[in-house]
């Protein structure tokens, strides 16, 4: 198989979080989003809850307008589209959104999408955003037979949820997760979807992941690329970043 360019899209909403603690503006989410691009990132994710509590409805459109004029950059918007990720994508139009099945004031994702159960609620909102020209990808679990029915309910991607591989990296369960996402990825492949991934990814697990599972067209990643940003500044966190993505895996054939 062709090795796939893999693109990084930075969540920041991490940078809201601490933004939201004064009424000061700092640290500033477009300042971050521009120092991310200009470093090397493909895009910026956000996931605005319907809580408010990191980024706010201002920063979406802020962003929007900003990567609107970013040549080349992508703006992938997360959140569940029955709350309030509907509303962001008919007013702005991303590139891409995803679709997560968060409750309202959820701790942070921990879960894909059961098809069985909302496939036939998800289908017109699919079929809504991509009339809008909306690209849409599905949070997943990395459950190979569930993965094709994603694209019977119309999606363009899944998203394979990647905190139980984080979680396995360096344990005695770290192969066995990655042949279950890399898995995952071919099932998604086989069924015409594209794959993208994130949750808990960061630089040291980053390489084995993209080593091991095939054609990943995305990786989103927010909070342990925020927290490098913290001791190593934005530029060099983002190329951190990028070599890591490039770099062969370290223990995928173990
Ligand atoms: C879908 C996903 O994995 C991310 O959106 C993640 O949930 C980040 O959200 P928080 O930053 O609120 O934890
Ligand atoms: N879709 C996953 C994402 O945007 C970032 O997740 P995390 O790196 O903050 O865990």
């Amino acid at each position: 198989m062709t090795p796939t360019r893999t693109a990084l899209s930075v969540n920041l909403n991490k940078v809201a979080l601490v933004r939201n603690t004064r009424h000061l503006g700092i640290p500033s989410v477009t300042r971050a989003a521009t120092l991310c691009l200009q470093a090397g990132a493909h895009g910026i994710t956000v996931h605005p809850r319907p809580d408010a509590r990191h980024i706010r409805a201002e920063d979406v459109r802020e962003l929007s307008a900003l990567l609107k004029a970013w040549p080349g950059a992508e703006f992938n918007i997360e959140g569940n589209p029955f709350h309030n990720l509907m509303d962001f994508v008919r007013e702005l139009r991303p590139q891409q959104c995803t679709f997560v099945p968060d409750t309202e004031g959820q701790f942070t994702s921990d879960h894909g999408w059961d098809l069985q159960k909302d496939a036939q609620r998800v289908k017109p909102l699919i079929a809504e955003a991509k009339a809008l020209g909306v690209r849409v990808s599905l949070f997943m679990d990395a459950e190979a037979r569930s993965i094709p029915l994603a694209k019977a309910v119309g999606a363009d991607r899944v998203e394979l949820y990647t905190e139980p591989y984080a979680a396995a990296w360096g344990t005695p369960q770290h192969a066995q997760q990655l042949r279950r996402f890399a898995g995952a990825a071919q099932a998604a492949h086989a069924a015409g979807l594209g794959v993208n991934a994130g949750h808990d990814l960061n630089r040291d697990n980053l390489p084995d992941f993209l080593g091991a599972v095939p054609g990943v067209l995305e990786v989103s990643i927010g909070h342990a690329l925020v927290a490098d940003a913290l001791e190593m500044g934005y530029d060099a966190t983002v190329r951190a970043y990028l070599a890591a993505m490039t770099r062969g895996p370290r223990m995928a054939d173990q």
